[in-house]
């Protein structure tokens, strides 16, 4: 059978077909012109998808087959819809997007070829394939059952059990992807089976079901297995890193070897894939061909990208550098002004056109935690509004003066301190922690406060009285002049919780109580947004996870630094000191999760990258190294 070959004279037509994209350099030449089996792994910002869609546009124009087509496979429906459009943009691309070509994710293709006839040949229907809704119906007949609802109340991770109720293999064992299910001979076992058999005879599946059913029908007929090579004898994937080991397995075993199997992808973005057999991931094989220089970014981020890249060419950047990075480092207790002093400079750095045409984010690996160290632990360390608490009360200024004046304002309009003493005891710890109190070197936000306090033996009368007194003055705390004495009074009440050593002019002068150094006003503290306002231009930043973030491009983006939970790491921290030199790349496979997570963050922006790390987890020795390397360094 002949497949089409691209030549030289192809890559000439592409100069003409795609006029705004530059694909000249050796190694983009060398994957258009690939035309075996072959992995690509590339850079973040190289343009994977660009230069698939532009090898589809050269192949379909010369695509001698009626009814045998090409199968791109994407993991998600942007990747798809991305190729989609790349495609409909000529009309000889928009060909391969009818039969009998397939474009889409490896879902819908598991679904269409295998998984939807396997069932309509067993006589099921359909309703629903989605994690939620099976999630709900699972739980809803859950709590039907008197042993299983009893075993819920009793034991919360049985609800997750149950709401992930999957079947697994050919011979669809039950398993479940919230945990492992008890033993067959357990109580609840037998009622957790029916009502997954219940669900799949009412036609409710979760995802993973698919793959399941997909694998039972290629035992039972393994001669799809040539029908679908013969229809689909060239297959491309996009997003390969992302490919969990079961998907895999099974495109491996209808494709690999008989089918041109192309892979592209990035295996140091592998951030989402689940770990279940992830050690047998083949991607990217050792004669994989590399574009390792990105579109993206210029050379300074380029170098802080491949600084904690973990395998691979490091990442080069060509675009100019614009601006250069900045590291901003914080005193504990200023943490929640990273964000918006990260705002602040782009409004300096930027234009308003600059703004309108780039997004500016802000982004962590993790969304919370529970680790006990020191903040810049999760994004509600940064962000307290992202935390789950927050969400119903989305309007929270999270400085000790906003604090205290929003809680004295609600005392004053609603006439009752119900709602206002869990702010101020959040305030007060702020004040405790920058005065390095000895006593809550353990406490990790206001609701813990006065437990921990009574539980190590300290008198909390006089910190009840305090949040007392703070409302009752009914005093505007916005006001400059309604604050002078409030160090004094809080110094008062808080000095046996104090270091011993602390005076009162000491204590005044705690970096907690100063006046905000410029004129930023946050403009209500949205859950996931962060709006700056300064010389009355403004920016608004989205606030949030890095998986959320994947595959986007910015105009400028803060990364936060986060804390790992079992790996006991800080990423940044240790991210630091690898890249300038202090440390080899780490070899744990928690910490090196982490890197992999700062890789994606950090390759994000076109111009700004800023990174956002604790003063006390960055050594001098390693601030000096970073100037030496071209980055800034702002002391908040
Ligand atoms: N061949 C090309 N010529 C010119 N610009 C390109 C080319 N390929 C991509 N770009 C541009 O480079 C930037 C990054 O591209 P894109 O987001 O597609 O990269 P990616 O490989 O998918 O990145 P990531 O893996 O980080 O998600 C985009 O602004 C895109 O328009």
């Amino acid at each position: 059978m002949t497949l089409p070959v691209i030549t030289q004279e192809d890559l000439d037509a592409l100069a003409t077909l795609a006029a705004d994209l530059q694909f000249a350099d050796a190694e983009r030449r060398a994957v258009l012109l690939e035309g075996n089996s072959r992995d690509i792994n590339a850079a973040p910002g190289s343009g994977k998808t660009t230069i698939l869609a532009a090898k589809l546009l050269l192949l379909s124009r010369k695509w001698p087959h009626a009814r045998r087509g090409i199968c791109v496979l994407s993991h998600t429906n942007i990747a798809r819809d991305e190729i989609r459009q790349r495609l409909a943009r000529s009309s000889e691309g928009a060909r391969l997007l009818s039969y009998p070509h397939f474009i889409g994710t490896i879902h819908a293709f598991v679904n269409q070829f295998l998984a939807l006839p396997y069932l309509r040949s067993v006589g099921i229907g359909v309703d629903v394939i989605d994690d939620d809704a099976f999630a709900q119906r699972a739980l809803r007949k859950a709590k039907a059952n008197g042993s299983l609802r009893y075993s819920m109340e009793q034991n919360q991770g049985v609800a997750s059990k149950v709401a992930g109720l999957i079947y697994q293999g050919p011979d669809l064992q039950l398993a479940s992807e919230g945990g492992s299910l008890p033993k067959p001979t357990s109580k609840t076992y037998p009622v957790m089976s029916e009502i997954k058999e219940e669900l799949a005879q009412q036609g409710v599946f979760r995802y993973a079901d698919m793959f399941a059913y997909a694998e039972r029908l290629l035992r039972h007929h393994p001669s799809l297995i040539d029908r679908l090579t013969l229809r689909f004898p060239c297959v491309f994937m996009d997003e390969m890193q992302d490919t969990s080991w079961q998907q895999e397995q099974l495109l491996q075993q209808i494709f690999a070897g008989r089918s041109i199997v192309q892979r592209y992808g990035d295996v140091n973005q592998r951030i989402l894939t689940q770990d279940n057999g992830a050690e047998f991931l083949t991607f990217p094989q050792p004669t994989a061909l590399p574009i390792s220089v990105s579109k993206r970014f210029g050379p300074q981020i380029a170098s802080a990208v491949a600084g904690v890249q973990l395998a691979g060419t490091p990442v080069t950047g060509e675009r100019a550098d614009v601006r250069a990075p900045l590291l901003i480092l914080y005193a504990t207790e200023r943490v929640e002004h990273v964000i918006p002093t990260f705002g602040r400079r782009v409004l300096e750095l930027f234009e308003d056109a600059e703004l309108r045409d780039g997004l500016v984010k802000a982004m962590c690996t993790r969304k919370q935690g529970d680790a006990k160290a020191s903040p810049g632990r999760h994004l509600g360390d940064y962000w307290p509004a992202s935390a789950g608490d927050a969400a119903n009360d989305s309007n929270r200024p999270e400085r000790f003066w906003a604090l205290l004046s929003h809680a004295s304002a609600t005392a004053r309009s609603k006439g009752t301190f119900a709602n206002s003493a869990m702010e101020v005891r959040r305030a007060i710890l702020l004040v405790l922690r920058s005065a390095r109190a000895p006593a809550i070197a353990d406490v990790r936000d206001a609701p813990q406060l006065i437990r921990q306090l009574l539980h190590a033996e300290h008198d909390v009368m006089p910190l009840r009285r305090l949040v007392r007194e703070l409302l009752i003055r009914k005093a505007d705390y916005s006001r400059p002049a309604e604050r002078g004495a409030v160090p004094a009074l809080v110094f008062q009440y808080l000095q046996p919780l104090l270091p011993p050593t602390m005076r009162l002019d000491a204590f005044s002068q705690l970096e907690v109580f100063a006046e905000p150094a410029y004129s930023v006003e946050i403009q209500g503290t949205e859950q996931y947004q962060c709006t700056v306002v300064h010389e009355q231009r403004q920016v608004t930043i989205p606030i949030g996870t890095v998986a959320s973030m994947k595959g986007e491009t910015h105009l400028a983006t803060l990364v936060l630094e986060s804390h790992g939970g079992n790996s006991q790491r800080f990423d940044l921290e240790e991210a630091l000191k690898v890249l300038v030199g202090q440390s080899a790349p780490p070899t744990q496979k928690l910490l090196m999760g982490q890197f992999r997570n700062l890789y994606v963050a950090m390759s994000r922006p076109t111009s700004f990258l800023c990174i956002g790390a604790n003063v006390d987890r960055v050594s001098a020795q390693s601030q000096d190294l970073l100037r030496a390397k071209g980055w800034n360094i702002e002391h908040l």
